[in-house]
């Protein structure tokens, strides 16, 4: 488990990351979604003891990074897979991780098999693609067998072998009953592969949800509904404690009520319903409506075609 409390960490005048409070259970896949900058790898390293939060704690399976007796053996981290020794052959580094760990040799050739580097292992780094780096940071990150796994990007710059490989991966971790935390930007990515999300941006907590309930605007299922007789059915809609929204001139978008319900109060004042269903959205749409004030750095992008149904009442701030 990771319990994080009130972590914020300033550099100089930039708060990186802000009061944060979420905790990562074990036996499912927790992604940590954020736009660029928002403070998911500061987040990381300070409950992997490599930075110091300005305060608040991280703590991981009760304790700080610091006291963890064999830290290796209860946390296994992958964060930047470049930052490994170029001259080495990837088992040189795995045998060296291994042995100031007390590690045997065997585990060693054990997750080189796991990672599928078999072929590669005794080759130096510096010939290594991206995957296979990535492969060699994961092997290292399950050296020691640890209840906790930590994968800041995992996924970046994969090809779509590599990305299935991963995605198979933390759900296995997940279903073994460990503690797996994975970053991204990616809300495709996350939608397919996270159970739970916690979700930042500018280094506040956003989210801290089921990516489910993400999915329906945290708890606000939304109806979207055509009728010629959208303003009668708009103020039964609000009459009956619904949020109401036109999205076209005979369409409305309603939270708070289920599609029946809204098939019913239009009965009942006699509007015509042409159509009725839920709307699903997707995590990226979610995600953009939760963390669009929070986005570090905005580039200009075509307008959105969805924007219409946009509302900040599924925000949970
Ligand atoms: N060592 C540092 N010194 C100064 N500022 C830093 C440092 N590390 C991070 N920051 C700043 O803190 C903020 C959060 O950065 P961080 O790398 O944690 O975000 P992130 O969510 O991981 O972003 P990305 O998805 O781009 O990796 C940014 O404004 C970043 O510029």
């Amino acid at each position: 488990m990771i319990t994080v409390r009130g972590l914020t960490k300033d550099f100089r005048a930039v708060r990186a990351v802000d009061d944060l409070d979420f905790t990562v259970e074990p036996g499912s896949v927790t992604g940590f979604l954020g736009p660029n900058g928002a403070g998911k790898s500061t987040t990381m390293r300070m409950v992997l003891g490599l930075d110091r939060p300005t305060s608040g704690t991280a703590l991981v399976l009760g304790r700080p990074y610091a006291d963890l007796r064999a830290p290796l053996c209860q946390v296994g981290a992958l964060l930047d897979a470049n930052a490994m020794h170029p001259g080495r052959s990837g088992r040189g580094h795995l045998r060296t991780l291994a042995l100031s760990n007390g590690i045997s040799a065997a585990r060693v050739e054990a997750v080189i098999e796991q990672v599928g580097l078999g072929q590669a292992a005794g080759r130096r780094v510096k010939a290594y693609s991206l995957g296979m780096r990535q492969r060699l940071g994961i092997a290292a990150a399950l050296l020691g067998d640890p209840a906790v796994l930590l994968f800041d990007e995992p996924v970046n710059g994969l090809d779509l072998d590599g990305v299935r490989w991963i995605r198979a991966l933390l759900r296995g971790f997940a279903d073994e009953g460990r503690t797996v935390l994975v970053s991204s930007h990616l809300m495709s990515e996350m939608q397919v592969v996270a159970d739970r999300l916690v979700i930042v941006g500018r280094g506040r907590l956003v989210a801290d949800a089921t990516t489910q309930e993400v999915l329906l605007g945290l708890g606000g299922q939304r109806v979207r509904v055509g009728t010629t007789a959208a303003a009668v059915l708009a103020a039964a809609l609000r009459g009956r404690a619904a949020t109401v929204e036109q999205v076209g001139p005979d369409e409305l978008d309603v939270t708070g009520l289920a599609a029946r319900e809204v098939g019913d109060v239009a009965l009942a004042v006699g509007a015509p319903v042409h159509h009725l269903a839920p709307v699903e959205h997707s995590l990226e749409q979610a995600f953009l409506r939760l963390t669009g004030d929070d986005v570090e750095y905005h580039g200009t992008v075509p307008a959105d075609p969805d924007h219409t149904t946009r509302t900040p009442e599924g925000a949970n701030r």
